[in-house]
């Protein structure tokens, strides 16, 4: 089934339908461009620096650029936050029902290595952006309308919640469009494979130290099981694998930097990547708090994700809770 089709039938929502098929076509521009590495030049650095301080490559600033078109080509879409602008963006369809968060290239430090990348999207209802500015962006991960990301790998995917459950659509190359190809995923509630830049472990806050420490033990430890051990350096690539086969993913808070909750930004990588996990039967949390419930305070805010298998999050949120006390 294409992506239109199933759309009509799972949602009466025309605008959000529109909006994820443009969406969709800026995925697969960006796929082409991928698909280029050091021919067209994506595999570069640039001499700019983004809001995060983080040096832009090449193809930041070109998915940011599709991204946007594509969005304003939709006509539904009254202004855009973007990883890769420091101010949110204001479309002259400023009344228009919906605003969107976008991380336009996610893992962009695969790139060099030719390794896997994507784009994040979470859709949100417009409250009135024209009057509030960006404070219109600041509604909670509960508030989207729907979230997805593209994942330029092996395969071109995207994966998509609406609400109601989290379904897995491959890009026909040939016929240059998505094809569902996995409905309503469900991540299993156990699992013996974690993933976390394990570098940072002396950063670490103790609930995280206790919960990978155990991990590590393994069978002669209290959790009486091997646990496995993955880390891509791409959200979109470790979610995908937690979607696929269970897991937990952790870029907790640390000490590295303290001023800094955390790595990953809450609009436009934590918020939908947490809906898309929930919508799939995983949990997704920030510490003691889910990071769905949280209160944006700020458009590139960062916060802790800890997301994926359901018991594995209870077990670390009651360490969080222990630690506490
Ligand atoms: O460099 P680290 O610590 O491994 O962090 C990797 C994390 O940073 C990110 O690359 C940040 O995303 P961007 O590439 O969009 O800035 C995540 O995809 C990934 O999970
Ligand atoms: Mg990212
Ligand atoms: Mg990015």
């Amino acid at each position: 089934m294409q992506l239109d089709v199933f759309l009509k039938q799972v949602s009466l929502n025309h605008a959000l339908n529109v909006l994820i098929w443009h969406a969709a076509q800026a995925g697969i521009e960006i796929a082409a461009l991928v698909k280029q590495g050091a021919l067209q030049g994506t595999t570069e650095k640039t001499t700019n620096t983004n809001v995060q301080g983080e040096t832009q490559m090449h193809l930041d600033i070109r998915s940011h650029e599709v991204v946007l078109e594509q969005l304003r080509a939709s006509g539904v879409v009254a202004a855009v936050v973007s990883e890769e602008a420091e101010e949110h963006i204001s479309f002259e369809t400023v009344d228009a029902p919906f605003l969107v968060c976008v991380d336009p290239l996610d893992g962009s430090s695969n790139l060099a290595i030719n390794g896997v990348v994507g784009s994040i999207f979470s859709i949100l209802p417009n409250t009135g952006v024209a009057t509030q500015g960006s404070q219109a962006f600041l509604q909670p991960g509960q508030a989207q309308r729907a979230a997805l990301y593209v994942m330029y790998g092996p395969a071109t995917l995207l994966v998509l919640t609406l609400g109601e459950g989290t379904h897995v659509f491959t890009l026909d190359h040939e016929n240059d469009s998505f094809v569902l190809t996995q409905q309503t995923v469900q991540i299993p509630p156990e699992t013996s494979e974690y993933a976390i830049n394990a570098s940072n472990q002396r950063y670490w806050q103790p609930a995280v130290k206790r919960y990978i420490d155990e991990c590590l033990q393994g069978a002669e430890g209290d959790r009486g099981r091997d646990f496995n051990m993955r880390w891509c350096a791409s959200m979109v690539m470790d979610v995908h694998r937690i979607l696929t086969r269970g897991g937990v993913f952790l870029y907790p808070r640390d000490n590295k930097q303290p001023v800094k909750a955390g790595r990953l930004r809450l609009l436009y990588e934590a918020n939908p990547m947490s809906l898309l996990v929930a919508q799939a039967g995983g949990e997704s949390i920030a510490g003691l708090e889910d990071v769905l419930a949280i209160q944006p305070a700020s458009c590139h805010q960062r916060v802790p994700v800890l997301l994926g298998s359901k018991q594995e999050i209870q077990r670390l949120r009651e360490y969080h809770q222990q630690a506490k006390e």
